[in-house]
């Protein structure tokens, strides 16, 4: 019954603070050490045990009621169909945000907490770079300045992975990019063996279905999303994480005599920082405004990060 007067919220969304977060863990136990941690932290991430216990265990708590209600559905469905069929469908989780704002940590910290529950202990993990063209075809294709653009990605072979995964294959492989020589990997591949659980991670996950040539709608990978989570923060302090990332990188990785960036280990750092900031401004930033952020209403959950990168507010979809 509504109290005359009373107001109802009517919002498609519940926003909550860190604080009035975490308190939603209830009793989830924290199953991950301080080591355990350290090994899936992206370089220049600061996450430590308090982010996992305040922010993660409550959205491990959430994704694996979400499962149990799912295969609730599902199995409604098979037995509706008079299906004798008992087979479990994956449970899918889109993560989505801008090059250098941390998806791959968040999408690692999910994995690992996720593979702990006794209901659902198959977890994988797909990042959408796999499915870039090789550098070749993007030459080919005049497309090299625009990696992270929706058209850089062979969006079909993607789609395909997932409806794969999706519809019970019992092994699905997919192409394996590396920063390290900025390009696909030959004779490389991820195999995914029926999991309980898929998350796909990148920055173009939650784009909408676009037009084929033939005026019809091509299926998007969100379209097997059954949660999704965008990753967000201010762009002046991603592009700082960026610039500080690429800095450490040249001290690190970019020394490596594989790395396709060893040039920028050798200039001088302000010629550096000059070429950082005029990639960042010239392909990440263009690419977050134009395709990325216009996608955040479409995800579940919003992970917005404050300035120190820690997760300081939540946005969770309610309808
Ligand atoms: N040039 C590079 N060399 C080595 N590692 C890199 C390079 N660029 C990015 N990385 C690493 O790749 C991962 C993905 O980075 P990115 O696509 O920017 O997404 P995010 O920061 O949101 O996880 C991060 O762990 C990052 O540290
Ligand atoms: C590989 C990426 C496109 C990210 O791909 P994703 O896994 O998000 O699909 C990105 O990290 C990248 O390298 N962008 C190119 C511009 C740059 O060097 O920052």
């Amino acid at each position: 019954m509504v109290t005359p007067g009373a107001a109802r919220d009517l919002s498609r969304y519940v926003e909550l603070d860190r604080e009035a977060w975490s308190r939603l863990r209830a009793s989830t136990p924290l199953p991950l050490t301080a080591d355990e941690l350290e090994r899936l932290r992206g370089l220049g991430d600061v996450v430590d045990l308090d982010e996992v216990s305040d922010v993660y265990l409550p959205l491990s708590r959430l994704l694996n009621l979400y499962v149990a209600a799912t295969r609730g559905l599902n199995s409604a469905l098979t037995t509706f169909l008079g299906n004798d069929e008992r087979r479990t469908t994956p449970f899918v989780i889109g993560i989505a945000g801008s090059v250098a704002v941390g998806k791959s940590t968040t999408a690692r910290i999910l994995r690992e907490l996720l593979a702990r529950w006794p209901d659902h202990p198959h977890v994988a993990l797909l990042t959408t770079d796999g499915f870039l063209y090789p550098n070749a075809e993007l030459e080919r294709r005049g497309i090299m300045h625009r990696k992270g653009f929706p058209e850089s990605y062979d969006q079909r072979a993607l789609v395909r992975f997932v409806a794969d995964v999706k519809a019970g294959k019992p092994e699905v492989s997919a192409p394996v990019y590396s920063h390290l020589s900025y390009d696909i990997v030959p004779d490389e591949r991820l195999v995914v063996r029926q999991p309980d659980i898929l998350i796909v991670e990148g920055l173009n996950v939650l784009q909408p279905a676009r037009i084929g040539p033939d005026g019809r709608p091509r299926l998007a990978v969100s379209d097997f999303f059954d949660f999704s989570v965008y990753v967000d923060a201010r762009t002046s302090d991603i592009r700082h994480w960026y610039l500080e990332r690429f800095l450490k990188l040249r001290q690190t990785a970019f020394r490596d005599p594989a790395s396709y960036f060893r040039r920028y280990a050798a200039m001088t750092e302000e010629e550096a920082v000059a070429y950082a900031q005029g990639v960042w401004r010239d392909i990440n930033e263009l690419n977050l405004v134009q395709n990325v952020l216009p996608t955040r209403g479409r995800a579940t959950l919003v992970l917005r990060k404050g300035a120190d990168h820690t997760v300081s507010r939540l946005r969770l979809r309610k309808l």
